[in-house]
């Protein structure tokens, strides 16, 4: 299993790319099964988990060519409706392929996400609009089995916000009869670049990056060509990083607008940034301040960058109290950061964190993808090398981490596995 090493030095500076969100080309690749047309996506970050989405989409039956930018998909023949176990089991957002495949062929298998570290991150919601739309749904083996000759619009109030909920049911409204209502909608800019690229194949959606989306079904999507959004976490993660460092970082090719809750929660902080168009410049602080922030759907903070800012918080002045209110157990990273010194105490679904600490390398675990992220940013000014396990997880959705922060200046290198390996690269990173 590959390591990460990291060596905390001096400020990151320099330039950053930000690749493409893969929280947005996930169910965009998904919405290629929903066409026999050719769909060309550009701008795919390539991390396992697109990997993992075009294996997917391949076992189905669909024609995937890849290229350094994107995808070209031809969806002409579609041999099976079954998303197995192999697949979903390392990934959970393969369920987004049960509303497209539904909504094309009458018929879709797809095997139950279990559980994860974050949470229990049921699919039941999916199901409930599913069966609203006039599905019959069985679990039977481990497997979700949806049939439906025909799906019928439908009113669907979402009793919660659902990211993936709101994707899938989107893909499979383009396709019903009739219209399909989704309220308390998911506001997400991946579920606005989703319905671009839907709307480009010929879909009638209206209000998406509202609270209320309406679906007017079409009897046939047609192919389309769409550019993948920049990737908002990945953005978020080197502004942490920046900061931490107290870094002078040109943040580039990105969108800053999908980040407004992050950003001010950043700039109440005191971190200096001129926020443009298309990139972030972060400057070199003289100290932050610790701020309190609770996640919640877009608009409001990310739980996905909740990880990143507590470690970025261990550095700030006085006590930052952040709230999860998305997932039931994301502060796995807690322990760890304390183990590197931090100073955290959770209560209930706060985190509190007690700041400045000085943090001291150590080795730890990554647990879940913004968890691994964490450690990183933490491990970047920790005294001496940090060992960072379990770093598939990062692999999952940041696209050349390593690269992208040696580039900066960090003293970061992958390790295949070997203590004796991890002595050298320490030496190594210690003699640059
Ligand atoms: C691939 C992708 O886009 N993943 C994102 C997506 O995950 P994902 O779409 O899985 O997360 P959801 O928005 O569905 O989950 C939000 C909350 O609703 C609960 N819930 C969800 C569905 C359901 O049927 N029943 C139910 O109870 C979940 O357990 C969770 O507590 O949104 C999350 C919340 O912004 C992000 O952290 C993930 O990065
Ligand atoms: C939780 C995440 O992803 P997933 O929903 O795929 O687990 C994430 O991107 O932070």
């Amino acid at each position: 299993m590959d390591k990460l090493v990291l060596i905390g030095n001096g400020p990151l500076e320099g330039e950053v790319r930000i690749s493409g969100a893969k929280n947005a080309s996930l169910p965009c690749l998904a919405a290629s099964i929903l066409t026999a047309g050719a769909v060309s996506l550009t701008n795919l970050p390539w991390v396992r988990d697109i990997y993992t989405m075009c294996d997917l989409i391949r076992e189905l039956g669909l024609e995937i060519n890849d290229n350094e930018d994107g995808v070209a998909i031809k969806g002409a023949k579609i041999n099976s409706h079954i998303a197995p176990y192999q697949l979903v089991k390392t990934m959970r957002a393969s369920i987004l392929v049960l509303g497209p495949l539904l909504a094309r062929l009458g018929r879709a298998q797809v095997s139950l996400p279990g559980g994860c570290a974050i949470g229990a991150r049921p699919v039941d919601l999916h199901l409930k609009a599913l069966e609203k739309m006039g599905a019959k749904i069985k679990l039977e083996h481990g497997y979700i089995d949806a049939q439906a000759e025909r799906l019928k619009g439908a009113h669907i109030d979402f009793e919660k916000v659902t990211v993936t909920g709101t994707e899938n049911m989107m893909m499979a409204a383009t396709l019903a009869e009739g219209t399909t209502i989704l309220d308390n909608a998911a506001q997400e800019p991946e579920v606005v670049d989703l319905a671009n690229m839907l709307i480009a194949m010929g879909a009638d959606i209206q209000g998406a990056g509202t609270s209320r989306i309406v679906i007017e079904g079409v009897d046939s999507l047609h192919g389309c060509d769409h550019r993948i959004i920049p990737d908002r976490i990945e953005t978020g993660t080197y502004v942490c990083a920046a900061a931490i460092t107290r870094g002078r970082v040109s943040i580039t090719n990105t969108a800053p607008q999908y980040l407004g809750a992050f950003l001010d929660a950043m700039q109440r902080a005191g971190l200096p940034m001129d926020i443009h168009e298309d990139r972030i410049e972060v400057y070199p602080h003289e100290g932050l301040r610790s701020v309190n922030v609770a996640t919640e759907p877009h608009p409001g903070f990310p739980t996905d960058m909740q990880a990143q800012f507590i470690a970025t918080m261990t550095q700030a002045e006085g006590t930052s109290i952040v709230t999860e209110n998305i997932f039931e157990n994301r502060f796995n990273h807690v322990p760890e950061l304390k183990r590197m010194g931090a100073d955290i105490v959770i209560d209930g679904n706060r985190a509190l964190t007690i700041g400045p600490a000085s943090l001291s390398g150590a080795q730890v675990m990554a647990t879940d993808l913004r968890a691994s992220a964490s450690l990183v940013i933490a491990g970047l000014i920790a005294a001496e090398e940090t060992t960072i396990d379990r770093i598939y997880h990062l692999d999952r959705g940041y696209y050349d981490l390593e690269g992208k922060l040696r580039n900066l200046g960090a003293k970061i290198r992958r390790v295949k596995n070997g203590t004796d390996q991890i002595q050298q690269v320490v030496q190594e990173l210690s003699n640059i």
